[in-house]
């Protein structure tokens, strides 16, 4: 077995033909701070532990430091002091580009991403570029193009393609990456419910394979439904971290943060329900058992 197979990292140069096992991979930020060049300090001491095959939401309002907490993963920002560990690696110790082979990021704005003149070539570049032969190149790029809905349109330019079906490409490209860490930055702004179920089940496929996703959010029904761990931040620091059904219950830290348990979540309450569904379907099934006691 080779090194990178070893720690879960796509191998370079793979001949065999057989696709290479994809290993999740724990991250670890100890007590990290980072303040930009203009002296504001965004990030104020964060600890977090996270493991292989979490899905985790994290929320706030607008300047809280979620996005320049994520970006201290994959070696775009190094903490100021801390630090964050992909596996058995600290990160400041590494490139961007062996951190890409680790953590795939996908932008909230996917036209800072996307640049090849097709779908699938935009697709097939990242794996192409990890050394995987051409049939598991293609193989990756069709999987994951079909996993976001868009094999209709794989041989077209994104340029031609709305801003949710970019966003959408965007995402394939680092799903057939294979990173065992995938972070998301604002997936479902500007997805319709068909875009947002495609993306959450993408999400689900990744985590199921032991990968690891950390969305930055501000959908409260997309992360309550679809994350097991949602950490709330504000300030520049973690304020609430847990299962959704055990943080959309923090009022003081909520209102704190500027952030409102998702709708379902708040009727329930509203009608003194003592159940806290977090889904439509946990939100009937509430509804049927008074339903059937009364
Ligand atoms: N390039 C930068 N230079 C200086 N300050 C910055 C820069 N980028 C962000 N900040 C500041 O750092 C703080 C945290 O911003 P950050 O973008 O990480 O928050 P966020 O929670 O991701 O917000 P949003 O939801 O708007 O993306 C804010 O005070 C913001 O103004």
């Amino acid at each position: 077995m080779s090194r990178a197979d070893a720690e879960g990292v796509a191998p370079v140069a793979n001949t065999a033909g057989a696709d290479p096992v994809i290993v999740g991979m724990e991250v670890l930020i100890e007590d990290v701070r980072f303040s930009y060049p203009s002296g504001v300090e965004a990030v104020k001491g964060v600890s977090l532990s996270i493991r292989p095959g979490e899905r985790v939401a994290i929320v706030g309002q607008n300047g809280a430091g979620k996005t320049t907490l994520v970006r201290q993963l994959n070696g775009i920002f190094r903490p100021t002091s801390g630090r964050v560990q992909v596996g058995d690696w600290i990160t400041s110790e590494h490139t961007i580009a062996e951190l890409a082979t680790r953590v795939g990021y996908v932008f909230q704005n996917p036209d800072e991403q996307l640049f090849a003149r097709t779908v699938r070539a935009d697709v097939e570049f990242g794996p192409r570029n990890l050394g995987l032969d051409s049939a598991q190149v293609a193989r990756r790029a069709e999987t994951a193009i079909e996993a976001v809905g868009l094999s209709g349109v794989a041989d077209l330019h994104p340029h031609h393609l709305s801003l949710s079906e970019r966003k959408r490409v965007a995402l394939a490209g680092v799903v057939a990456m294979g990173t065992p860490v995938v972070v998301l930055d604002e997936p479902t702004t500007g997805q319709d419910a068909a875009g947002v179920d495609m993306i959450a089940q993408v999400v689900a496929a990744l985590t199921d394979a032991g990968r690891t996703v950390i969305a930055i959010t501000h959908d409260m029904e997309f992360c309550a439904e679809h994350f097991d761990r949602v950490i709330v931040m504000a300030g520049g620091q973690v304020l609430v971290d847990g299962h959704p059904r055990d943080v959309f219950v923090r009022d003081a830290e909520l209102d704190a943060a500027a952030v409102e348990p998702p709708q379902l979540t708040r009727l329930a309450r509203a009608l003194g329900w003592d159940d806290q569904p977090l889904s439509a379907e946990e939100f009937v099934g509430a509804f049927a058992r008074r339903g059937a006691h009364s």
